[in-house]
């Protein structure tokens, strides 16, 4: 997979030369390249905004700077990611479909947000264009979002995640539910210790135990997971024993 990133802070996107993407990266899986939008800009101070039609406090980003960067990122096959508090809520349904494409451009605004036509001149051209936000809350631009996008996205791409088994049980997976409350050693800590189930070696009691848990922590801290349910992905051997 490609992946293009267009900012005017291409050091915030430094994070992705660490870790499990940054062995991706080094490892071929993902091309990842980060690019500074003002290197798309004409003018002797290299502006990418300007005020806003009709007032209003703060700046615009300008449609025609990133209309000559997109043009020459995108390139045929690109499709358009463009974080900002406005968009469908990103969740893991999003990153798994995201997963399947083979080149994503981040488009990372800043001041009030980049105009408006230039998510609407790329759909209008064809092409897939998605507006996500990753949550209730307002960041200074999209580059954290970006961020947040790119690791969860990254991290289903075959050969990133050494165990790919360990991205069947996680929140939010297949079963649509939280994940249970994981242990390792010292047996007790500050004198709490291990469910017993989970010393016992009984594999079926342990997923059944497991399966209870990740239901019991849904329904108390998530109850709006719980209607989307989708308990044909349930384990039913689980819930059966
Ligand atoms: N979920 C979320 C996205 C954002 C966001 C995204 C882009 C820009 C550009 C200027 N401010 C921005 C804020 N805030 N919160």
């Amino acid at each position: 997979m490609r992946v293009d990133v267009v900012t005017v802070f291409p050091d915030y996107l430094a994070a992705l030369d660490l870790s499990l993407i940054g062995k991706a990266r080094q490892a071929g899986l993902l091309d990842l390249r980060v690019h500074d939008l003002r290197d798309w800009t004409t003018d002797r101070h290299r502006t990418v905004d300007d005020t806003p039609f009709g007032g209003g406090a703060g700046m615009v980003m300008r449609p025609d700077v990133w209309g000559t960067a997109l043009d020459d990122v995108l390139g045929d096959d690109g499709h358009l990611v463009v974080p900002t508090p406005s968009g469908e809520v990103f969740t893991q349904r999003h990153a798994e479909a995201l997963a399947t494409e083979e080149h994503l451009v981040f488009a990372c605004g800043r001041y009030e947000g980049i105009d408006a036509r230039v998510a609407e001149h790329y759909r209008a051209s064809g092409r897939r264009v998605s507006e996500l936000s990753i949550g209730d809350y307002v960041l200074n631009g999209g580059e954290v979002a970006t961020l947040v996008m790119v690791e969860a996205v990254g991290r289903l791409l075959p050969g990133v995640v050494g165990n790919p088994e360990s991205l069947v049980e996680e929140s939010h997976g297949a079963a649509g539910l939280l994940e249970y409350p994981v242990y390792t050693k010292p047996p007790v800590w500050a004198e709490h210790e291990i469910p017993e189930v989970l010393l016992s070696g009984h594999h079926a009691k342990i997923a059944r135990w497991r399966r209870d848990r990740a239901l019991e922590r849904t329904a108390t801290r998530r109850p709006d997971l719980i209607a989307a349910l989708d308990v044909a992905a349930l384990d039913k051997h689980d819930l059966a024993t």
